[in-house]
């Protein structure tokens, strides 16, 4: 029987997943949480095979032979600062963080020169099954028999081992996750300024609006420092998100000015570049109507009110602007990721849908209010995460969670079966 020991310094969600995963394959899993919930740790796993629950991370970094952190990124350097010196001889560590230059950063300043590094970052949140899901691998600095060791223990995640360096990984996921976010919060801000909560207005639900609406709810129910950090500490992420915000402030001003023409070419020039290019012609679409209407959080109407579909024009016109090709990021894509290019997909690839699209944006106001607050919420998401600040991020994202929360129970059912049933097609 294999005596490894792997360490988790921080049992949060995905830190629990990973122990419990980790404990079932018959790892021995080492692993400690902040000082206050000791007690409560114990109790949770007391009945589970193989897992020890440490008081702080030194007992953890003593003990263990890969230790891995998953803690909030923002917290990774002053928590490797803490535990990084108590690391057993020849062991190795990696992070779970969502951003890797910060991660990596902590290891070379705060770790022994003998220890090696090999982080992981998967790619789902903790509720998903993380078989078939990516697991991006930064072998950072290892021999082949300690990398060798950390794929062995990852392999029970039965997910699709991806290798990257920690650069590539931060300027993919700044598109697979922080700008893929950054347009669900602007949704979230932009209902709440307009004191709507959507799954009451006829226009969206069903098809589409679906995905918007329980993404959007899926995303504020969830802890506001993995979002915060993931696009606040990475690197790409803030040209990514400054381009989106610009995106969608190009296109309604061409709205309000009646600028068919204009408005005409430029979406379909970038939807050309995105689709065409991407040799997507010919492919059958991921999503479809039947698959999405069934996840609908309000009654589906008899007939969809035509949307101008301001987020997803600018998604297509940003990934234009910057050259991005979104399937090449395939490989580093969460499930949110894959729904919203398979609606991006589902709208630039049907003519018909997208001219009507480019109509109701020129002809239809019935949207213009919403597509105000869109615009304005895109460009207070990117000056934030510009700007660095955690704090007015957490009071933003804290705000309108609160407003949503009533719904979360139900937008998490179905949010989590829509994820299970689409996320196979996509
Ligand atoms: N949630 C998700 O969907 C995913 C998250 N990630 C990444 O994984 C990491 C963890 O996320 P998640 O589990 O969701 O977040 P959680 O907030 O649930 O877990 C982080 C845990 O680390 C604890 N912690 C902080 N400082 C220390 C310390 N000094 N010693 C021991 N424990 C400490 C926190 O305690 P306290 O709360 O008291 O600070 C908290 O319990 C993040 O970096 C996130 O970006 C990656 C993939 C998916
Ligand atoms: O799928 C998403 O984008 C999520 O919101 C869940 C998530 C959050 C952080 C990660 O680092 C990976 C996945």
């Amino acid at each position: 029987m294999d005596q490894t020991i792997i360490g988790i310094i921080g049992m949060g969600l995905m830190g629990k997943m990973y122990a419990r995963k980790l404990s079932a394959a018959g790892w021995r899993v080492h692993a400690c949480d902040t000082r206050d919930k000791l007690e409560v740790l114990e109790q949770e796993f007391s009945g589970i095979p193989g897992i020890v629950i440490y008081e702080d991370g030194y007992g953890v970094s003593r003990s263990s032979d890969y230790i891995i952190y998953s803690v909030e990124a923002e917290a990774i350097d002053k928590v490797v600062a803490q535990y990084g010196r108590a690391t057993k001889k020849h062991a190795i560590v990696g992070g779970q963080t969502s951003c890797k230059a910060p991660e990596v950063a902590a290891f070379e300043r705060h770790l022994p020169s003998d220890v090696e590094i090999v982080s992981c970052h998967s790619l789902h949140g903790p509720n998903v099954d993380p078989k078939d899901q990516p697991l991006v691998i930064i072998r950072h600095r290892a021999s082949q028999e300690s990398y060798d060791l950390v794929r062995k223990v990852l392999l029970c995640f039965g997910s699709k081992m991806v290798v990257l360096t920690a650069e590539e990984h931060d300027r993919i996921t700044a598109d697979t996750q922080a700008v893929t976010h950054a347009a669900f919060l602007s949704m979230g801000t932009a209902w709440r300024a307009n004191n709507q909560f959507p799954w009451e207005l006829t226009r969206y639900v069903g098809g589409i609006e679906n995905v918007k609406c329980n993404i959007t709810l899926r995303i504020y129910s969830n802890k506001w420092h993995v979002y915060a950090g993931l696009a606040i500490l990475n690197p790409s992420a803030k040209k990514q998100i400054r381009q989106y915000a610009e995106s969608v402030t190009d296109l309604y001003k061409l709205m309000l000015g009646g600028h068919k023409r204009e408005l005409e070419n430029r979406i379909k020039t970038a939807g050309r570049v995105v689709f065409d290019a991407a040799g997507r012609e010919g492919e059958p679409l991921m999503l479809s109507d039947e698959a999405l209407d069934q996840f609908s959080l309000g009654k589906v109407p008899k007939e969809r009110t035509p949307n101008n579909h301001l987020s997803l024009l600018a998604m297509v016109d940003c990934w234009w602007k910057l050259r991005i090709v979104p399937y090449d990021h395939m490989i580093c894509s969460t499930p949110l990721f894959r729904l919203w290019l398979g609606v991006t997909e589902y709208l630039f690839r049907n003519p018909a849908l997208l001219d009507e699209s480019i109509n109701t944006a020129i002809e239809d106001h019935t949207f213009r209010s919403d597509d105000l607050e869109f615009t304005f919420a895109a460009r207070g998401w990117s000056d934030c995460v510009s700007f660095g600040d955690f704090s007015s991020y957490r009071d933003r994202f804290e705000q309108i969670q609160s407003y949503f929360a009533p719904r979360f129970p139900e937008a998490t059912r179905v949010g989590n079966e829509m994820i299970r049933v689409l996320v196979e097609k996509t």
